[in-house]
């Protein structure tokens, strides 16, 4: 009898409930249920609806139902650093906020006055971006006290979807590490820093880690969907399972090219010198405590906004093709520029970066999806550099994973400018290393060698080769 999981990935673009399976040595996906999603503005910011989310979890559950299959357990995996608060009702204080929100704008500089960037470094290993959590909630902490003093739980995200499945409440430790709040050495809150920023630390939940299984659905909840299913928790944070799925880990530099680019490597320990706090690396946490040694970038975001500017007249693939066309386009912005983070409008901003630079300005969509595509290849080739400075040795291959490996172009020039070959896949990366926590949980699998055995006969992947740079 076929043993189902189902995988909840939701990105900041999109959501999708795959169903995975583990027959013959193989991994099997189905996907159930896609849906999009966004930021909307609710009052005075930029936020998520989670109940909206819940409600599109809910009906893939059903369409599970409606072929006749009942998962034996379920995962869900989401974006980082978001989170909710409840209070002593277990009520939502507010609409969970979008790390895109200025709220946070300047916070990070006056938490610096208070506990050192080298400090906040050699005790989180944690990258600085101005929307990590222990800003949202310093921000929080100063635009609207009242509300942290009736926060009587600090949920993210996925927890707070496993909540309302379970009625459990849990931390999952690889998001938790996304907050900057979590000590990279012990693994648990970082009670003395949240007392230095005055944030009551009793809101916290107990940390739990990937492969964990949580509870099952509330009883009320089984009998909306006829049968009930173990809630296990894959790495929440959706990168963490991403990484899970690369195959071969060994002298591999991945890319999980999504809305976000996050572009590292596996590594067992973290890494908080200098030269990592200087380049803006950070060391997040991953399954079986590994370390994700990464750098966000900009990523296909701008692009995803492109092609809103444009009204969606043309499809991700039509993008990529004009870009192709747009040969004799090759201005370069810094994609992690900070206008681009949410700019009123992406194609303007991009025009301004390169009149201020005085390169070419794009006009048309296929030079500015050229631009952003070369711009991007320039950025990860910057990173590639850094990650092989502070490992002080080459790098085999890369391997891009998630939605961005189907763009064939973006592919080859990363092979082209880093001069290394690109796997590019699995495509639904983060959902199958969602499905691995799962299958180890309910001990289908034994643990994540035999899962990348497994994933890399399952899924097939294209190698891109480097063009020979003209001398
Ligand atoms: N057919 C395609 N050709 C090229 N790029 C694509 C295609 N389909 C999706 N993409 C890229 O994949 C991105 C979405 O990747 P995904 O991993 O689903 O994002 P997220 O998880 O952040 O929602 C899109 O922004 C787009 O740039
Ligand atoms: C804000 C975070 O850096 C972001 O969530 C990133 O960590 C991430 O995982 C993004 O995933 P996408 O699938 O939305 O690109
Ligand atoms: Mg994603």
């Amino acid at each position: 009898m076929t043993i189902y999981s189902l995988a909840v990935d939701i990105g900041a673009s999109s959501g999708r409930l795959i169903l995975g399976s583990v027959d013959d040595g193989r991994l099997w996906l189905d996907e159930v249920h896609r849906f999009d999603n966004h930021v909307t503005k609710k009052g005075a910011y930029d936020s998520w609806d989670i109940h909206h989310l819940f409600h599109e979890i809910k009906s893939g559950i059903h369409k599970c139902k409606a072929r006749g299959i009942e998962p034996a357990s379920i995962g869900i995996d989401t974006w980082a650093v978001d989170f909710v608060l409840l209070d002593e009702k277990d009520e939502l204080l507010m609409d969970p906020v979008s790390y895109r929100d200025p709220r946070t704008d300047g916070k990070m500089e006056e938490v610096f006055e208070t506990i050192s960037k080298e400090r906040l470094y050699l005790e989180t290993g944690i990258q600085f971006q101005k929307f990590n959590t222990i800003y949202q909630l310093y921000a929080l902490k100063e635009q609207h006290p009242e509300i942290l003093d009736k926060a009587k739980t600090f949920l993210m995200i996925p927890d707070y979807l496993n909540f309302l499945l379970t009625g459990v409440k849990a931390n999952e430790y690889t998001n938790a590490t996304s907050t900057q709040l979590v000590n990279a050495f012990t693994k648990h809150w970082d009670k003395e820093l949240l007392a230095t920023l005055g944030i009551n630390q009793d809101m916290f939940q107990e940390i739990q880690t990937p492969a964990t299984e949580l509870g099952r659905l509330k009883e009320e909840i089984a009998e909306e969907f006829g049968f009930s299913m173990k809630v296990v928790l894959p790495a929440t944070h959706d990168t963490g399972s991403a990484v899970i799925s690369v195959p071969q880990q060994e002298d591999t530099i991945y890319i999980s090219s999504g809305t976000w680019s996050l572009i590292g490597v596996e590594n067992h320990f973290p890494i908080c010198v200098t030269k990592a706090l200087d380049y803006n690396f950070t060391n997040e946490g991953g399954m079986d405590y590994q370390f994700r040694f990464l750098k966000n970038i900009m990523g296909l975001w701008m692009i995803q906004e492109v092609k809103r500017n444009y009204n969606d007249q043309y499809s991700f693939s039509d993008l990529v093709e004009m870009a192709e066309a747009a040969s004799s386009m090759h201005s370069i912005v810094d994609v992690n520029d900070d206008r681009f983070l949410k700019p009123d409008h992406m194609v303007a901003a991009i025009q301004e970066y390169c009149r201020e630079t005085s390169q070419p300005v794009p006009n048309d969509p296929g030079e500015v999806a050229k631009c952003i595509f070369d711009s991007l290849a320039a950025s990860y080739q910057t990173s590639v550099a850094e990650i092989e400075d502070i490992f002080e040795r080459e790098f085999k291959k890369i391997n891009v994973i998630g939605g961005g490996s189907q763009n064939e172009f973006l592919n080859q020039l990363i092979a082209d400018v880093t001069q290394k070959p690109v796997d590019a896949g699995p495509v639904e990366a983060t959902a199958i290393g969602n499905i691995i926590a799962q299958k180890i949980a309910l001990g289908e699998i034994r643990d994540v060698d035999e899962a990348r055995a497994i994933t890399k006969q399952s899924f097939s992947i294209k190698t891109y080769q480097p063009k020979v740079k003209e001398r």
